[in-house]
């Protein structure tokens, strides 16, 4: 089976200008990272600024919206549907993100109709995954990680467009990093549960990233470890540093 192509994404979240966006994506462009072949390279900024961001950047990169809403669109005031993003050509989409899961009460099911119908229009999916702080001191890190990707894995049959995210919680935006042992223990029991409950080629083939304060200082450490084949990017996707992120997938390559 073809090795797992190493993934960054880039999550602006609910930040900046257009006038950021120019800055963002002109650093961005006159990077020079590794080839298409050996890193995919996704950003995400807010929806109003999709189209911008995707009409200045570079073709190799691509645009991730940060969330869209669960079924066809319709009388839902303020959501943006996956019909739409189809339609803009937006390729991605993040969904099940720890911000949205806590602030907005979305639960594990609601983000697996999510990820379903999405993915059902054509869209390619950032699955997001992760415990808080309490549940991993309670030692239910593993129990809770496995039950949101259950809630997805009952919903979909294909994973060929569906990127994992592993984000704890106690990690985003805290400056906390979760260790490079304590990321690839996760990521291994992830890639451990696949192979058990949907089939070995799932758990073979699906990228599973991590999210969680990395920088241009932590990447190359956790890029090094076997079951992590990329990072999702807060903060950091904001700044120059992104690049030296993207440049981790250098890891990967030169172990290979
Ligand atoms: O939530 C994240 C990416 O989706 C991670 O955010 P930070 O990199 O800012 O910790």
């Amino acid at each position: 089976m073809a090795p797992r192509k190493f993934f960054v994404g880039g999550n602006w979240k609910c930040n900046g200008t257009s006038d950021d966006v120019k800055k963002i994506v002109t650093v961005l462009n006159e990077a020079e990272v590794p080839s298409e072949d050996a890193v995919e390279v996704v950003v995400s900024p807010p929806f109003v600024f999709l189209q911008q961001a995707k009409g200045l950047l570079r073709l190799d990169f691509a645009v991730a919206a940060q969330n869209c809403w669960v079924r066809k669109g319709g009388a839902f005031t303020g959501e943006i549907s996956a019909e739409m993003l189809v339609n803009l050509q937006v390729p991605w989409v993040i969904l099940g993100h720890s911000e949205r899961r806590a602030l907005l009460s979305e639960s594990n099911d609601f983000v697996a109709d999510k990820v379903a119908y999405t993915l059902a229009q054509g869209l390619k999916v950032i699955a997001c995954i992760g415990e808080t702080l309490e549940q991993r001191e309670a030692g239910t890190t593993m129990e809770v990680v496995a039950a949101q990707t259950k809630a997805i894995a009952e919903k979909i049959s294909d994973w060929t467009n569906v990127v994992l995210a592993y984000e704890p919680v106690w990690a985003i935006g805290t400056g906390k990093v979760a260790s490079p042992a304590q990321a690839q223990e996760v990521h291994d029991g992830l890639r451990k549960w696949l192979h058990a409950n949907v089939s070995p080629a799932v758990a073979e083939s699906t990228r599973i990233i991590y999210g969680g304060s990395v920088n241009g200082a932590n990447c190359k450490e956790l890029a090094a470890q076997p079951d992590l084949d990329g990072f999702l990017v807060g903060g950091a996707s904001l700044k120059p540093e992104f690049v030296e992120i993207i440049m981790s997938a250098t890891v990967k390559s030169s172990s290979t």
